[in-house]
């Protein structure tokens, strides 16, 4: 039987159930039996500017993707249009059969046709967006902290002119979480906007879970004016050996609107009394995390990996919303996999921000869309793109004057897994 593909609207409940369960069983989870919870995913489907589209078999699900509006920051504090996309699967008994190149391309035009900039996910496996025109664009890095050797002040606590540290509950990170994370998103390049619903998963007032949520721990940091600067999301294990403490904690979530504050929260999770392990969750690539401490190999990484995929769909946007570290000019010929965002452009680059114009000058650097992605945020150097054969140099010394312009002072980083 050929499968159907269609939207998943909400005047056809039937459809947002098997779609729910084909979720389910795509990542491998054990189905939703619960009618509650079965609703509850459903209507996470409904929300304005999400587009969940499956392939049918009669009422069977048997492949799925959802696409939602995003706001993607960009160098330079603009944000720009974005399509992201998410819940990608496809049965075990459908594999390989195109349902997902399918999927991809329709949803992927619809986006071009729409208008968006650029699209993104967060890849579970590497080998799978290429193809589609997308390539890895940030990283993150997790870092397993040994608290006694890493030479911080054991009686270290925050000065009371410093601002204060406070736990709080889900509901009041609910209550300060999204305007805070909103100032700490302008400033970061790769970031993305969260909606409400992200915010009830963090905390627990909406959770599909198979077990019962657990209520971590949430310290919130005002400044000396009582703004809220930062927040960190923990839990920990609580273990002990033989009368001494052996605790860990993990921390699932730090948000910090400047790297002093960064600081100051690895600082406080690090002086907690019984925790002798701080586990980092993903960190930016370029966290001060390892720099403050007096012995930074008390840090050793226990994950580097890519984490944001961007896919340009629309070069002369995409180029001019970022701005650039100096001024200067730069033919790109940039070629794409399924043709929706490729030719050749001169970019006139500046501090202020960039213009990209059609021309049929000889290009300097001639790149795929997904080698671009890595350049564009200023995770990848054109060199590097060169050197690994990713890039072709058309003129001399065209990786250099392209790093001197696409170059960043922070790496790109984005918390959210979507
Ligand atoms: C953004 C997200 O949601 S990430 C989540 C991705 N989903 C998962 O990891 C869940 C488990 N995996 C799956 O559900 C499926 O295997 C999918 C969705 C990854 C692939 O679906 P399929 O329908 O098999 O893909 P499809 O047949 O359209 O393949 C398209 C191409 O991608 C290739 N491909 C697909 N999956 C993979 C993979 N995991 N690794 C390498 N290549 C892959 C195919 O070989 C094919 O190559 P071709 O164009 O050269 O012929």
């Amino acid at each position: 039987m050929s499968p159907h593909f269609r939207t998943v609207t909400d005047d056809n409940p039937a459809d947002g159930d098997a779609w729910v369960r084909a979720v389910s069983a795509g990542f491998l989870s054990p189905p939703e039996s619960n009618p509650r919870g079965l609703a509850q995913r459903r209507e996470r489907l409904d929300v304005p500017g999400s587009r969940p589209r499956g392939a049918f078999e009669g009422d069977r699900c048997v492949a799925t993707l959802r696409s939602f509006d995003q706001r993607l920051t960009v160098v330079g504090g603009r944000e720009v249009a974005a399509n992201a996309i998410s819940a990608v699967t496809v049965l075990a008994t459908h594999r390989r059969r195109g349902l997902l190149r399918r999927m991809m391309t329709d949803d992927l035009a619809e986006a071009r046709e729409r208008g968006d900039v650029a699209a993104t996910l967060v890849a579970t496996e590497y080998p799978i967006y290429g193809r589609f025109g997308f390539g890895a664009a940030s990283t993150f890095t997790a870092w397993r902290v040994d608290a006694s050797r890493s030479g911080l002040d054991p009686k270290w606590s925050l000065p009371a002119n410093e601002g204060s540290l406070t736990f709080v509950d889900g509901a009041e990170v609910r209550k300060v979480g999204p305007e805070l994370h909103e100032r700490f998103r302008r400033g970061q390049p790769g970031a993305v906007d969260r909606s409400e619903q992200v915010w009830q998963l963090r905390t627990g007032a909406l959770w599909f879970g198979p077990d019962p949520w657990v209520e971590p721990f949430h310290v919130l940091y005002r400044d000396p004016a009582g703004v809220p600067q930062g927040l960190a999301t923990f839990a920990t294990d609580n273990a002990w050996r033989e009368g001494l403490p052996e605790g860990t904690a993990s921390v699932r979530s730090l948000l910090a609107t400047s790297p002093a504050v960064e600081a100051l929260l690895w600082r406080f999770l690090l002086s907690i009394d019984w925790v002798v392990t701080v586990d980092s969750g993903r960190t930016p690539p370029d966290s001060v995390l390892p720099l403050i401490l007096p012995n930074p190999r008390a840090a050793r990484i226990r994950e580097q990996a890519d984490h944001l995929w961007l896919r340009p769909l629309d070069l002369p946007a995409l180029l001019g919303a970022r701005s650039y570290a100096t001024e200067g000019e730069l033919v790109l010929d940039v070629r794409d996999p399924l043709g929706l965002a490729e030719g050749r452009y001169l970019l006139t680059a500046s501090p202020e921000g960039g213009l990209a114009v059609p021309t049929t000058r000889e290009p300097d650097l001639t790149l795929p869309t997904n080698a671009l992605a890595g350049l564009y945020l200023g995770d990848e150097s054109a060199a590097r793109l060169v050197a690994a054969g990713l890039a072709d140099e058309g003129t001399t010394r065209a990786a250099s004057r392209a790093d001197l312009l696409f170059r960043t002072g922070r790496r790109p980083w984005c918390p959210d897994i979507f």
